[in-house]
Formats: C-alpha cells, sequence, structure tokens
C-alpha cells in the first residue's frame, strides 16, 4: 500500500469518498466527549501551557466547540457544488464550482493553545473529507498524547481509518520534513520567521501554504467610548492566557480625552491580578509563559522601552520559582514610542502597552505604523463611528466593541496581512480553502443547444474565421445595441459569404 503522509493511500481516497453523515457523525462524537471533558482537556492544557483553567475553558474548548457546532450546522452547505452564472456568450451552458478533498494536509502548529492549536486544522480538514498530519510544538507534545487519543478513539467510534489523523512531535527538522514530504497543502501557524523559511521549502515542490503567523493587535478606544464596557475588555485582550496569543491586544490607542481615566482604570485592576501556578490548587488570573526564552524576551522589550524613556505603571518583572516557573508580572506601561523596540515587535506577553492620540487620523496612521495585521477592535458608543476607523485598519480582522471575536463567529475566515500571512483558515474561505475548487461547465439543455465549431472555424480555417470572431466579440460585448447589432450582421454576413464559398 504506497503512503504519503503517514496514511495509507487507500484510506486517504476512502476517506475522500465519505458522505458527510459519516463526518458529521464524527464530529458529534467528537464534540460529545469534549462537553463531557472540559476539565480534563483544560486541566492537560494548562499544565502543558502555564494558563489558568478558566483561559483554557475559554480559548481552547469554547472556540473549538464553536468551530464545530458551525461545521456541523452550515459546513456541507459550503462544500456542495455551487452553481455560478455562466457569463455573456456561454449563456446556454450551466457552471459549477466542485469542492474536491486535497488529499493529505499537513499543519504545523505552535505552543500557546495546545487543545485548539490540534483541533483547529483537525476539524476542517476532516469535514472536508481530508487525511491530516499535525506537527505540534516540541513545547506542548505532552498533552498531545492524550488528545491524540480522543481523535483515535472518535474515529474507530465511527469506523473511520486509525490513521486518518497523525500527531507527531518533534523539532524544527520535524516540520521541515512534513512541508517537504508530499503533503498537499501546509498550513502554517507559527511566528513569521519559520513561516517565511515554511514557504520556501514548499516552493520547491510548490505545495501551497497559508500562513497564520505573529500579530500585535491594535485597540483603539475613542473620546465616545463607553470605559465601563472598554477597560475589563481590553485588560482581558491583554492579559489572557499571558498574552500568548496571535490575536492579542498589544497597543492600546486611546483618546486624550479618556486616556487617564482609561489608564487609571486599568492600572488599578491590572495591580489586583493573582498570578501564579494554574493547577496551585487557588484561582489565578495570569500563570506562567510556557517558554523560559520568550519571558526573557518580554523583559528585555520592556527593558528597552524603559532605557528610553517609557514608565512602568504596573508589573514589569520577571519572577521565576524553585520548580523553574516563568512568571512575567502583568505589566501596563505608557510613554512608549515609535523608535522603541516594544512598538513594532510582537511581545507575546502580559504587556499593556498604552498610548494617546489626539484624533481618528492619529489613531489610524498609529494603527497602521505596524508590520503586522492580524486583527484589531475599536471602541466608540457610536458604532458609525467605530466602523469608519476600523475599515482604515491594516488587519485581517476587526471587532467593533469588542475584542477577537470575529473568531467567535465561525463562519468569518481567520487571518492576517502584512507580517502576520496570508490566506485564511476557518470560515467558508478555511473550509473551502481544505478543497481544490474544481470548475466545471457543461451544456444546460443538450437537446436544445451545444457547442459545435461553426465549420468556418474549423481546421482549415477560412478567410472569414476572423471577421466572424471578430463580430461575434461585437454581437456579445459591445456596449451599445447598435454594435451588438453591427456584430450580428458581420456574423451572418460571414455565414452566408462561407456558405457560398463553400457551394
Ligand atoms: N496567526 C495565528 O493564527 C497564530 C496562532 C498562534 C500563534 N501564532 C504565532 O506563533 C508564534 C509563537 O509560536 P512558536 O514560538 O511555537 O512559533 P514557531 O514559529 O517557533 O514554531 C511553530 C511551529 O513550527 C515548527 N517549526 C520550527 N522551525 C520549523 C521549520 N524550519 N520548518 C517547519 N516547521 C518548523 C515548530 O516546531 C512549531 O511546531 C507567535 O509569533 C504567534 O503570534 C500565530
Amino acid at each position: 500500500m504506497t503512503k504519503r503522509g503517514g496514511q495509507s493511500h487507500h484510506h486517504v481516497q476512502a476517506w475522500k469518498k465519505s458522505p458527510f453523515r459519516k463526518r458529521k457523525q464524527l464530529l458529534k462524537v467528537l464534540q460529545q466527549y469534549i462537553i463531557e471533558h472540559q476539565d480534563e482537556i483544560c486541566r492537560e492544557a494548562s499544565r502543558d501551557s502555564g494558563k489558568p483553567m478558566v483561559d483554557a475553558a475559554f480559548g481552547e474548548v469554547m472556540v473549538t466547540c464553536e468551530k464545530i457546532a458551525w461545521l456541523l450546522r452550515e459546513g456541507e452547505r459550503y462544500l456542495k457544488p455551487e452553481r455560478r452564472s455562466p457569463g455573456v456568450m456561454m449563456f446556454y451552458k450551466s457552471a459549477r464550482v466542485e469542492y474536491h478533498p486535497l488529499g493529505v494536509v499537513g499543519a504545523i502548529v505552535p505552543w500557546n493553545y495546545p487543545f485548539h492549536n490540534v483541533f483547529n486544522p483537525l476539524t476542517a480538514a476532516i469535514f472536508a473529507g481530508n487525511a491530516l498530519v499535525i506537527k505540534v510544538s516540541e513545547h506542548a507534545s505532552w498533552s498531545s498524547r492524550y488528545y491524540g487519543r480522543i481523535i483515535s478513539a472518535a474515529l474507530s467510534a465511527v469506523g473511520a481509518p486509525q490513521d486518518l489523523v497523525q500527531i507527531v512531535t518533534g523539532y524544527s527538522e520535524a516540520g521541515s520534513a512534513l512541508v517537504t514530504g508530499g503533503v498537499d497543502k501546509v498550513i502554517f501557524v507559527g511566528s513569521t520567521g519559520v513561516g517565511k523559511a515554511v514557504m520556501r521549502a514548499a516552493a520547491l515542490s510548490l505545495t501551497p501554504v497559508v500562513l497564520e503567523l505573529g500579530g500585535k493587535d491594535a485597540f483603539i478606544v475613542c473620546e465616545d467610548a463607553d470605559l465601563s464596557q472598554a477597560v475589563p475588555t481590553a485588560l482581558r485582550g491583554a492579559f489572557q492566557s499571558c498574552g500568548q496569543n496571535c490575536a492579542g491586544a498589544e497597543r492600546f490607542i486611546v483618546h486624550r480625552k479618556v486616556y487617564d481615566r482609561f489608564v487609571s482604570s486599568a492600572v488599578e485592576v491590572a495591580k489586583q491580578l493573582r498570578q501564579g501556578h494554574a493547577l496551585g490548587g487557588r484561582p489565578v488570573d495570569c500563570g506562567a509563559m510556557c517558554m523560559p526564552g520568550l519571558a526573557e524576551k518580554v523583559g528585555q522589550l520592556v527593558e528597552d522601552a524603559v532605557h528610553g524613556g517609557a514608565k512602568v505603571l504596573v508589573g514589569g518583572e520577571l519572577l521565576t520559582d524553585e520548580a523553574g516557573g516563568q512568571f512575567y508580572a502583568p505589566t501596563v506601561l505608557v510613554g512608549v514610542r515609535p523608535s522603541m523596540r516594544i512598538w513594532k515587535e510582537e511581545v507575546f506577553g502580559p504587556v499593556m502597552v498604552i498610548v494617546e492620540c489626539g484624533s481618528d487620523d492619529e489613531a489610524v496612521s498609529m494603527a497602521n505604523d505596524c508590520p503586522f495585521g492580524l486583527g484589531s477592535a475599536v471602541f466608540s458608543r457610536s458604532p458609525a463611528h467605530a466602523r469608519s476607523i476600523g475599515t482604515r485598519l491594516e488587519a485581517g480582522m476587526t471587532s467593533i466593541n469588542d475584542f477577537a471575536t470575529t473568531y467567535m463567529c465561525q463562519s468569518l475566515p481567520f487571518g492576517g496581512v502584512k507580517d502576520s500571512g496570508f490566506d485564511r483558515f476557518a470560515g467558508i474561505e478555511g473550509l473551502r480553502g481544505m478543497c481544490t475548487p474544481k470548475a466545471v461547465c457543461e451544456d444546460r439543455f443538450p437537446w436544445l443547444m451545444r457547442t459545435d465549431i461553426p465549420p468556418l472555424l474549423q481546421y482549415p480555417v477560412g478567410d472569414s474565421a476572423f471577421p466572424f470572431v471578430c463580430g461575434l466579440i461585437s454581437m456579445f460585448y459591445g456596449l451599445s445595441l447598435r454594435e451588438n447589432f453591427r456584430g450580428l450582421c458581420s456574423v451572418i454576413s460571414c455565414f452566408i459569404g462561407s456558405k457560398k464559398v463553400s457551394r
């Protein structure tokens, strides 16, 4: 049996042809298990990534359940053949797009959401009829053993091939091997630098890639924003999972009329945040950071800013414990200027950078002065005002009076612009991205009208072939009736002329 990506060819082909009924059954088995074992799933994710249980429930489980619910509700509709208009000259044709499974999809994912990062590519790829190889991060491979067992059990419960989903662990070499290993598409979720290396490697075999890379979301607070709504959302956007979110709010751009109130409210809450072991027995608001290197980098970015004149209002220190826990304290930083590293580099940590702006134009230009463009948020009591700002932001996603809610609306695509990557996972676009869109065209009423090459265009072509085609172009595409009529006359005269010659 030939193997690609570790799966047997026969199994890949069989799943491609599987009915939607069976794919839905698989998702339902997964959903049932997830809902019944939320506690265990969150515990494993917390243990592997350091995030508090509530953050795991929020960011890992809830969004995965929404994803599955959306696929169950609407997935089939968007993978069914879709009728398209046949256009002007092909008016007698029926045109459609068919969505065929790609075959084997390779997903390379980071460590920040150990559960979600596995189930995110899994649900769409499998539902679209593909096999999947997921390369999990070397920093979150422990929990992937448990998540892998959930998937195996679900596959066997519905009688799907056991090797349909493979989870592999390893360092960068394992990721590289997946890119060059003959998969039909690579979904890469990770840092911008590695994303570029993945794209270079994929170019050698023309393997298509989706790149979901870093982010540094702008969070704009207008002078007419409701701070009782904006501040709690801002704090969650900054400190959820210790800021280790791709779509994490990192730059808070606040209008000067509400700046002081925004800062003092944010500081008041940030000071009260409890940090500690996620599973230490006491509830915590912020846990540990997953990687020592990253915790140090966060410290360096803050230090660089302070060195340049920025001011730490809360936090700003890295605390470690005897067990090796890396606790970067929830931090509020003001006085940041564009020349500082923290203005442009992704922090990926619990640092709330708050800057002041004086107008909408200034807010937009500050927000767009960034190499990344993943998510964004705008707060104003006037949704029209917020929308007028949101539409000018260079970002793949914008939430109005909320943060990152686009990802809870699973019909929407997820992805960014600029250094945040391209193409989309999730949503209709992401689901269809798991397929080859095949264009199909056929006669609508074959008994009435079909395409026969007219004699004067058949080889060897006659003298009237060229004027005939020009006549057709004018007849169908001329912008005035006069032009269309002239084209028609030319077509008729070419016909008559060619008949005479052939006689
Ligand atoms: N846009 C998104 O959807 C999204 C989601 C989560 C995280 N992220 C980003 O991920 C980054 C943090 O995660 P990370 O530190 O694990 O990222 P990373 O780029 O270091 O690693 C991501 C994955 O790529 C693998 N890898 C490393 N070198 C490789 C190579 N040469 N070829 C193939 N694979 C290779 C790693 O082993 C890991 O599994 C942040 O920049 C964050 O913004 C983006």
